[in-house]
């Protein structure tokens, strides 16, 4: 079964992380987007997009180097207890560098996952001078600066902007440094997602998943199989894949059209912890879904789902959890422009207009238009059971 397939390549997808891509492109001043995109050049946010694209490939970049070379010291826990490393803030340091050097400073807002607060006390310096040279270097290597322009104060800077509190007016960039940072930490998969709401809608979002396999996580491939995915989305402009490198050009992709649930696959998190896998299996039951679940981490499975890999995907989170903006905007999007359907539980779009939260009804459900009211009649059935 290609799904069970999956789910062992996933696994063993870890073994050879650390040989995996290295960037062959060099993003200059004048190309700094790194984005041809087709589809999208009569489209309304295209400069955005070159942005947001270039920022998320940067930010990969910092963070395909750290997770190389990760060691136990490079942790630091916080009040909730998650782990973060000096690539998330490395990561935001740097899209919030990008998103202004491109956008400029004016009304900038962005809703982003973390804050300095823990590396501007004093046991927090090492970690931030490191961070300082990681987000330099990064800038450096991209031929975007000659020389280190950041202090750790521009570093601390840049990490705060992420602090807005979101909302239905106006413009907010909606970044996840690093999605899925267990996954990331275990060497799997994690993405950099990046979202632009605009008036409370998701207008733009951008997937960079460096370790996602180019050719697909429901396909036959080799131990040595390229990785290193890049998704993105307007709204209205459909969702393109492209590699981080740039060893292929974008291309238009979309979600699976199987109308059968004997024939689908469900993808979900890879923790437990974070969604009730009890639950899923038993409405993947009711649906009448065979295979296994593919479990993968972070919204790389938002990525895979756009392009087919999986036809079913479902959260639901245990009870007490809030959903966060930035765990779903950029993912969202990429789904729904590739022809697929978002909703929670009770059938309602996602709104990412309330602030830094997602409200939802139980869960987060996606799959394509010809099976989305089976699998809310399906999740209704299974909730009547599993409260
Ligand atoms: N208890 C609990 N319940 C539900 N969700 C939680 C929980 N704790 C964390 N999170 C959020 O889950 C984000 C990771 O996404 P996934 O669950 O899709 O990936 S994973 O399989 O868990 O790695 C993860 O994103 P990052 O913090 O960016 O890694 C969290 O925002
Ligand atoms: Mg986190
Ligand atoms: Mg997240
Ligand atoms: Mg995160």
């Amino acid at each position: 079964m290609e799904c069970v397939r999956a789910n062992f390549r996933l696994t063993r997808l870890a073994v050879h992380l650390t040989s995996a891509t290295r960037f062959s492109s060099v993003i200059t001043r004048t190309n700094f987007s790194g984005c041809a995109r087709s589809a999208m050049s009569s489209s309304s946010y295209e400069h955005e997009l070159r942005v947001a694209v270039g920022a998320a490939r940067l930010a990969a970049r910092l963070c395909q180097a750290v997770q190389k070379k990760l060691l136990a010291k490079e942790t630091q826990s916080k009040a909730d207890k998650s782990p973060v490393t000096v690539a998330d803030y490395g990561s935001q340091a740097l899209v919030s560098w990008a998103l202004e050097r491109g956008i400029g400073s004016e009304n900038f807002s962005m809703v982003a996952e973390e804050d300095a607060d823990d590396l501007r006390k004093d046991d927090g310096l090492d970690m931030l001078l490191r961070i300082t040279d990681l987000v330099n270097n990064a800038i450096i290597d991209e031929g975007l600066e000659s020389s280190p322009i950041l202090t750790k104060e521009n570093v601390l800077e840049a990490i705060d902007r992420g602090r807005s509190q979101g909302g239905p007016v106006g413009r907010h960039w909606v970044l996840d440094p690093i999605d899925g940072t267990k996954g990331f930490l275990r060497g799997d998969q994690y993405a950099v997602a990046l979202a632009l709401l605009d008036e409370g809608e998701v207008v733009l979002g951008v997937l960079a998943c460096p370790n996602l396999p180019l050719a697909g996580v429901s396909l036959q491939t080799s131990s040595g199989e390229p990785v290193g995915c890049l998704f993105s989305a307007t709204r209205g402009g459909g969702t393109m894949m492209q590699s981080l490198n740039d060893s292929f050009a974008p291309k238009q992709v979309y979600v699976s059209d199987v109308d059968h649930p004997a024939l689908a696959c469900f993808c979900e998190s890879f923790e437990s912890a974070h969604s009730r896998q009890t639950l899923t299996d038993q409405i993947a039951k009711i649906m009448g879904v065979q295979a296994p679940p593919i479990r993968i981490d972070s919204q790389a499975k938002y990525g895979a789902m756009a392009r087919g890999d999986a036809v079913i995907y479902m959260r639901f989170p245990h009870v007490g959890y809030r959903e966060k903006i930035w765990d779903h905007a950029a993912g969202c999007i990429v789904i729904e422009e590739a022809g697929g359907v978002v909703r929670d539980a009770a059938g309602k779009r996602l709104d990412f207009s309330k602030g830094r939260y997602l409200d939802v009804e139980h869960g987060i459900l996606a799959t394509n238009p010809k099976l989305i009211d089976t699998l809310l009649t399906s999740v209704e059935a299974a909730l009547k059971v599993y409260k």
